[in-house]
């Protein structure tokens, strides 16, 4: 069966973008890396898509004075390339409601909290600070508003006495590095299904008692 062509989006480091290059290393995962594209010429994670010989594209943000105008020359290499999904892994920029629509329910993004907790940045550093005991990341369907829309899987990480927020961000990220490529095979295998409880709680409802956190194969 073809495997579903996905075109990863950053802006740094990677390590994200790496869990998904790993796990499609395995010939029964059903989704493939095709493309990584970012907005940082000197971005770590380009070189490790190149080491696996995967086609890279760098689209300076600074060069356009329209944010959708960037955003078409990204869409534009992305269908090039025959992209299905779209996984965000670090990147840094907050796409228009023009590109969330084109690609509604067949964009992905991970975040270091267990939404709808901790929307936004430091999030380590909010939950130490509020004194969470448990903490966590998320993966979910990109809208428009920021680290909201349908959550696809969570990852639950223990806040241990005396974490620092470099301890916890660590050990978070080990959690989001299995997540995003079970989710991503989810998605791919047409099982990720957004519950109407998702919908709601995206939506700011509270979760119903009797919710549970979804942590696939994680
Ligand atoms: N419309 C959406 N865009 C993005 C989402 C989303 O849920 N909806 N997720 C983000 C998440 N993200 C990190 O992964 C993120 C991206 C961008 C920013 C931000 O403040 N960007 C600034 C520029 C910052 C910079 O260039 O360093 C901006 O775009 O003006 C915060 C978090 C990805 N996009
Ligand atoms: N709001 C989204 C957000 O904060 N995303 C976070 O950026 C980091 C990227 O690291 P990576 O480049 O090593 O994958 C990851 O920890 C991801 O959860």
């Amino acid at each position: 069966m073809a495997k579903t062509k996905v075109g990863v989006l950053i802006s740094g480091r990677g390590s994200n973008l790496q869990a998904l290059l790993d796990a499609a290393q395995d010939p029964d995962f059903p989704a493939e890396v095709v493309l990584v594209l970012s907005n940082k010429a000197g971005a770590q994670g380009l070189e490790r898509a190149r080491k696996v010989d995967v086609p890279t594209g760098f689209i300076d943000h600074t060069l356009y004075e329209d944010r959708e105008d960037f955003e078409k020359d990204l869409d534009a290499k992305l269908r090039e390339a025959g992209v299905q999904i779209v996984c965000l892994a670090g990147f840094m920029r907050i796409l228009t409601p023009w590109f969330v629509e084109k690609w509604r329910d067949r964009m992905l993004n991970i975040h270091p909290s267990l939404l709808p907790a901790f929307k936004g940045v430091h999030t380590h550093e909010r939950a130490l600070e509020q004194g969470v005991r448990v903490h966590g990341c998320t993966v979910h369907f990109v809208r428009a508003e920021m680290d909201d829309g349908p959550i696809i899987g969570q990852a639950v990480v223990p806040v241990l006495a005396g974490d620092t927020p470099e301890a916890l961000s660590a050990r978070v990220l080990e959690a989001e590095h299995k997540l995003y490529p079970a989710c991503l095979k989810l998605v791919a295998d047409g099982k990720a299904r957004v519950s109407a409880e998702a919908v709601r709680i995206a939506e700011g409802s509270e979760p119903d008692s009797e919710t549970v956190l979804i942590n696939p194969a994680v």
